[in-house]
């Protein structure tokens, strides 16, 4: 396949290794100095950029009848905008807040573990995220997600990062060089349940998004990891 790379900074730059690794080329590698977005005759693009500039590069890939796959996170309040904008061009959109096949069957251990402790109201459940120091957005993407379920499955209806708040607690640590580390944790007085999960690089993230560009590069539509790898 012929890839188009919106974003090439830390994520960017594996994907681009582990692409040519599977034998795809890379058409275009776009960064905060390219002017243009040429497509040219990419049969899919991975945006990996910044919370924003994430929306602007997805509908110019939707615009020039590339699939695209955006790992991007903190952009979406803009989601259902996009969805709309890849329904009305007959594109094709599949955004994820974390790639690794470790992390989806984690959010898929996490939803059953929402499920058992729905209604055990003598534990508290929170998140923690651990991310490097660069990272812009806080919470992660994935602990967002992490909270959708816990939130779908409890009487809470927001998380929040304010540990003085009643909302579902997310508490995000920047730490430098940690790629991302996860956990959920339900508390009671007399003792704990936790999960978690632990990214040893970015090769997870990375190869989770080249799967997905495979998968999507001759589809239609909106999609989401779970459509890729089949869980849940
Ligand atoms: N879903 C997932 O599995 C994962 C998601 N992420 C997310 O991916 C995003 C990128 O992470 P990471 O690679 O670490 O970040 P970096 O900061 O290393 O890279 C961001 C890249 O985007 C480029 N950029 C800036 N403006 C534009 C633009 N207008 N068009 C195209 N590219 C642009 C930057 O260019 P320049 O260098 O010139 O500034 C840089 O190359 C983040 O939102 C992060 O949270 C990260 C890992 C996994
Ligand atoms: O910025 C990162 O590095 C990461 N971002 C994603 C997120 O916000 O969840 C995925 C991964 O944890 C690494």
């Amino acid at each position: 396949m012929k890839i188009a790379l919106l974003g090439y900074g830390r994520m960017g730059k594996i994907i681009e290794q582990l692409a040519l690794d599977r034998g795809h080329t890379i058409t275009l590698k776009a960064d905060s100095k390219t002017e243009h977005l040429g497509f040219g005759d990419a049969d899919v693009a991975i945006d990996f950029s910044l919370p924003h500039t994430a929306v602007k590069n997805i509908k110019s890939a939707i615009d020039a009848n590339v699939p695209v796959v955006s790992g991007t996170t903190g952009w979406l309040d803009n989601y259902n905008d996009i969805v709309d904008h890849c329904t009305s061009k007959n594109g094709a959109f599949l955004y994820a807040s974390n790639f690794s096949l470790g992390v989806n069957i984690f959010f898929e251990v996490n939803r059953v573990l929402a499920q058992l402790m729905g209604k055990q109201n003598d534990y508290q459940p929170s998140i923690e995220e651990i991310h490097h120091t660069q990272k812009l957005d806080a919470p992660s993407g994935t602990a967002i997600t992490l909270a959708e379920a816990i939130i779908e499955n409890s009487d809470y209806s927001n998380w929040t990062l304010d540990p003085n708040s009643k909302d579902l607690h997310i508490e995000a640590k920047r730490i430098e060089g940690v790629p991302g580390t996860h956990s959920i944790i339900y508390d009671s007085e007399v003792d704990s349940i936790e999960i978690k999960h632990t990214a040893h690089n970015r090769n997870g993230f990375a190869l989770g998004a080249i799967v997905a560009a495979e998968w999507i590069h001759d589809k239609k539509g909106v999609f989401s990891m779970k459509d890729v790898l089949n869980i849940g």
